[in-house]
C-alpha cells in the first residue's frame, strides 16, 4: 500500500494554518549508545536507505553520554547496520558523513552545539528514557532551534494524563505540533497499515462495520517473550502501560475510526482522536472491565522461565502485571454497545497477535439448514502478517448441513520494518504515523482509570504459569 506524502498545500497545522513541508537531511540520535538505537533504529534507518537510496545524503549524528571516540561510534554503527542486513552502499554512505558527540542532553549548551546554526534543520530523535527526554525538552527552551526542526519522542509519552499534558505544553513552545513525532512503531506495522486498505478499498466491509452488525472486537498481542533483561523499564510499566496504553489503543482507533477522505496526517489523526475521545472502560467501571495477572515459573518451548518476581531487577513489592486485559466501549452511533477487548501478555505458550472482528448472527437462519451457524469473523494477524475470514458454508456430506471454512491469505510483510516506516515519515516531515498530542493524553485518560482501580486493589492480581495462555477462565 502506498501512503500519500504530505505536500506543502496539504500539510495543514491543527488550527488550519499551512506549514511548509520540510524534508529532513540531518538526524541527530540522542541516546546513540543505547539499546533502542543499536537494535532497532539504526538497522531500520539502514533498510530505509536501502529501499530509498535517494535518501543516502542523510547525515547521521550520534550523541550520547558515553565517552566514545569517532572510531568507536563508527564501529558500533557499522556493526548495527551490517547485523541488520543493510547493504554495503548504505553503510558506506552513512559512514562517510556521520559523527559522534559526547553530550549531556539535559544541558542546553550541549544541545545547542548539536543543532549548530548554519546546518540544515535536524530531526532530534530522543532515544532515551522518558524522564531524561522530559529534562532534555525542558533544556531545549534555551536553545535557538533552526526553523523546520523536528522532535521525535519515544514511548511512554509521560506517565499519566497530567504528565503527558505537561510534556505537550513544554513541546508546544519549541516547535509546531506537526513537527512533533510521538513514536508508536505499531503504526508502521504493515498489518496495521493494511487496516486502511481492507476497510476502505473493499465494498463489503464498511457497510457492516458498526454496532448493527458487529458483536465484538478483540485486539490481542500475546508474546512468548519474557522480561528479556528489561526490568528497569518494564517493572515500572507493566503490560497495561507497555502495550495497551500505547500500541493497542492506537490499533483500536484505526479499527474503529470513521472513513477518512484522504490518507493525510490531518484526516487520519483527527478520525483516530474522535474514537479515543469517545472511549471509556466498559460500563464506566474500570475495576470490573479489566483483569491483570503475572506469570509464575513455567516452560516455553524448551526454555524454563522463572517466576516474574524472581527475575533480576524486579521489585516484588511493585505488583507489576505481565498480562492485562481491558474491555472498552466507544460512545458513538457506530459503536454503542460493542465491546472492544484489548489484551496483551508476556510469557504465554502460543503467541497470538491479531485483530478479530466478530459479527452478529444472521437475523434468521432458513428452516432446513442444519448444524451450527458460527459467527463470521475477520481476523487480521500482526505476526505473521496474514488475514482470514471465517464463514459458514454448506457441508460436504449433507448438502443442507452447515460447515465452517476459513478463507485466508498471507499478507506482504511490508517493504520495511515498522521503525523504517516511522523514520520515513520523520524524514519527510509528515506526521501521518505520529501520535498527536491530544491523542496521547486521551490514551492515558482511558488507562489512568484502570490504573486507579488497580492501585485501590479493586481488581485482583491473578497468576498464570509461563507457557500457558493466561489464567484459567479468561475467555480470549
Ligand atoms: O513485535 P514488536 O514490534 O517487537 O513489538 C512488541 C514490543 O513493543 C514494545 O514497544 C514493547 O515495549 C515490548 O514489550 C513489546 O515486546
Amino acid at each position: 500500500m502506498s501512503i500519500s506524502t504530505a505536500t506543502p498545500d496539504q500539510d495543514l497545522s491543527v488550527d488550519g494554518a499551512p506549514l511548509p513541508s520540510t524534508p529532513i537531511r540531518r538526524l541527530v540520535l540522542l541516546g546513540a549508545s543505547g539499546d533502542l538505537a543499536n537494535r532497532l533504529l539504526m538497522p531500520a534507518l539502514g533498510k530505509l536507505l536501502d529501499v530509498e537510496p535517494q535518501r543516502r545524503d542523510l547525515v547521521l549524528v550520534g550523541a550520547g553520554a558515553e565517552d566514545w571516540d569517532e572510531q568507536t561510534w563508527r564501529d558500533r554503527l557499522e556493526g548495527s547496520l551490517t547485523s541488520g542486513g543493510v547493504s554495503r552502499e548504505t553503510v558506506d554512505a552513512l559512514l562517510a558523513t556521520t559523527s559522534y558527540h559526547r553530550a549531556d542532553v539535559t544541558r542546553a549548551e550541549d544541545l545547542a552545539a548539536l543543532v549548530a546554526a548554519g546546518e540544515p534543520a535536524p530531526a532530534l530523535y530522543f532515544a532515551l528514557p522518558p524522564a531524561v527526554t522530559a529534562r532534555a525538552c525542558e533544556a531545549l527552551r534555551e536553545v535557538d532551534l533552526p526553523e523546520g526542526t523536528v522532535l521525535v519522542l519515544e514511548k511512554p509519552f509521560g506517565t499519566d494524563a497530567a504528565s503527558a499534558r505537561a510534556l505537550n505544553a513544554t513541546l508546544a513552545v519549541l516547535v509546531p505540533e506537526e513537527r512533533i513525532f510521538r513514536v508508536d512503531h505499531f503504526l508502521g506495522r504493515s498489518t496495521v497499515l493494511n487496516l486502511l486498505g481492507v476497510r476502505f478499498a473493499n465494498r463489503i466491509f464498511e457497510p457492516v462495520w458498526n454496532a448493527e452488525h458487529v458483536a465484538s472486537v478483540d485486539i490481542v498481542f500475546d508474546e512468548q517473550l519474557t522480561l528479556e533483561g528489561r526490568a528497569g523499564y518494564y517493572d515500572r510499566a507493566g503490560a497495561l502501560v507497555d502495550m495497551i496504553q500505547s500500541h493497542l489503543l492506537q490499533v483500536m482507533a484505526l479499527v474503529a475510526m470513521d472513513p477518512i477522505g484522504e490518507v493525510s496526517a490531518f484526516d487520519l489523526r483527527e478520525a483516530k482522536a474522535a474514537v479515543l475521545r469517545a472511549c471509556r472502560a466498559w460500563g464506566d467501571d474500570p475495576a470490573k472491565a479489566s483483569r491483570r495477572a503475572r506469570y509464575t515459573t513455567g516452560t516455553i518451548d524448551d526454555r524454563t522461565v522463572p517466576d516474574y518476581v524472581a527475575e533480576p531487577g524486579v521489585d516484588p513489592a511493585r505488583g507489576t502485571e505481565t498480562l492485562a486485559e481491558v474491555t472498552l466501549e466507544i460512545d458513538s452511533w457506530r459503536w454503542a454497545g460493542v465491546p472492544f477487548r484489548l489484551r496483551s501478555g508476556k510469557a504465554v505458550g502460543a503467541l497470538r497477535k491479531e485483530v478479530v472482528v466478530t459479527f452478529k448472527p444472521v437475523p434468521h437462519l432458513p428452516t432446513g439448514l442444519t448444524g451450527e451457524c458460527e459467527p463470521d469473523r475477520l481476523r487480521l494477524s500482526m505476526g505473521p502478517d496474514a488475514m482470514a475470514l471465517d464463514l459458514n458454508v454448506n457441508g460436504e456430506d449433507d448438502p443442507l448441513g452447515l460447515d465452517h471454512v476459513t478463507l485466508d491469505t498471507d499478507l506482504h510483510p511490508g517493504r520495511l520494518p515498522a521503525y523504517g516506516e516511522v523514520l520515513a515519515g520523520v524524514l519527510d516531515g509528515d506526521p501521518l504515523l505520529a501520535v498527536r498530542g491530544d491523542t496521547a493524553v486521551e490514551c492515558w485518560r482511558i488507562v489512568d482509570s484502570v490504573l486507579g482501580a488497580w492501585a485501590a486493589d479493586e481488581t485482583p492480581m491473578e497468576e498464570y504459569a509461563a507457557g500457558t495462555q493466561g489464567p484459567a477462565g479468561w475467555p480470549l
